[in-house]
């Protein structure tokens, strides 16, 4: 009898995930805490493949909270690889996936409570039916604050040159940078074709989430996003508060706006400029799975 060695290495790591999706932007959560390491850039752009991986627009960490009243912190990595600040529906999602593993462990939580970002602390409020209010800051319109190079002071509009091209936006920070750009008909919006040119333009040095908007009335926007690190997602949470932001300080929209995305809708709030704004949308599990890799 002749020992055939096993063709089918075994798996050098099994790693667990949580896949999620907020209006369609979908996530894959990975259970950090207890000082787990950081996924590495490879790794996130290994999960995130939709082919060879599991397919996600983010990967998110969930991790101990550092000494705050918070009942987790979470970070953000996008299909590429590249780490975020910010990711509006991904809080959302991760909220959902502290109140089930609360759940789980028979220690529920309450409809308030706290997480952790790297930008800062987030109020949560369950809305019931997997919805979730997040307090997401002040939006920042200062051009260092996005950022954004060769402006002094805020404005409302910005105007860039790139070869031929010429681009009128607004831009305002989340944690995150966005440029919002308004369109006339929101489905045929040059999406593909300018989202990357600004991106690359060396006014924005740390690239942006580039939002297409349409003022449909003074409390809905029609808005897709060509996102940081990712290309055109199904919703995008910070680029739905930008939106929101830019149109309201330009006076085109009442201060709490519906906002619909490819992948479904987000209430906005921002009651006056001094008040932080909130985004308040759904989340959904979509499966547990285990990620083998060699
Ligand atoms: N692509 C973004 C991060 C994810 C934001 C988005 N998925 C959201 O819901 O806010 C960036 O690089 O800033």
């Amino acid at each position: 009898m002749v020992a055939v060695a096993d063709p089918t290495p075994l798996p050098a790591t099994v790693l667990r995930f949580s896949k999620m999706h907020g209006a369609g932007n979908d996530f894959v959560v990975l259970d950090l805490r207890g000082n787990a390491p950081p996924p590495s850039p490879s790794l996130c752009r290994a999960l995130a493949d939709r082919h060879a991986g599991v397919g996600c627009d983010q990967i998110l960490t969930v991790e101990d909270a550092q000494g705050s009243d918070a009942v987790a912190r979470y970070r953000i990595w996008n299909a590429d690889g590249s780490s975020s600040q910010q990711c509006g529906n991904g809080a959302r999602c991760i909220a959902a996936w502290m109140v089930r593993d609360a759940r789980s462990r028979n220690a529920p939580l309450p409809t308030e409570f706290v997480l952790d970002s790297p930008v800062g602390a987030h109020a949560v409020t369950q809305l019931g039916g997997g919805a979730f209010r997040i307090v997401m800051g002040l939006p920042r319109f200062a051009p260092a604050s996005i950022p954004l190079h060769g402006f002094e002071g805020a404005q409302d509009e910005y105007v860039l040159y790139r070869d031929d091209a010429v681009f009128t936006f607004g831009a305002v920070s989340m944690g995150n940078p966005h440029a919002v750009i308004e369109v006339d008909d929101i489905d045929a919006a040059p999406v593909e074709a300018v989202a990357p040119m600004l991106q690359s333009h060396p006014a924005f040095p740390e690239s942006v989430n580039v939002g297409f908007v349409h003022v449909e009335s003074r409390d809905r926007i029609r808005l897709r996003v060509y996102e940081r690190g990712v290309g055109e997602t199904l919703a995008c949470g910070s680029g739905a508060c930008a939106a929101a932001a830019v149109m309201m300080r330009r006076g085109r929209v009442d201060r709490e706006v519906t906002v619909s995305l490819p992948g479904g809708d987000l209430r906005i709030a921002w009651p006056a400029d001094d008040v932080a704004l909130s985004m308040s949308g759904p989340t959904a599990f979509v499966f547990e799975g285990e990620w083998i890799h060699e």
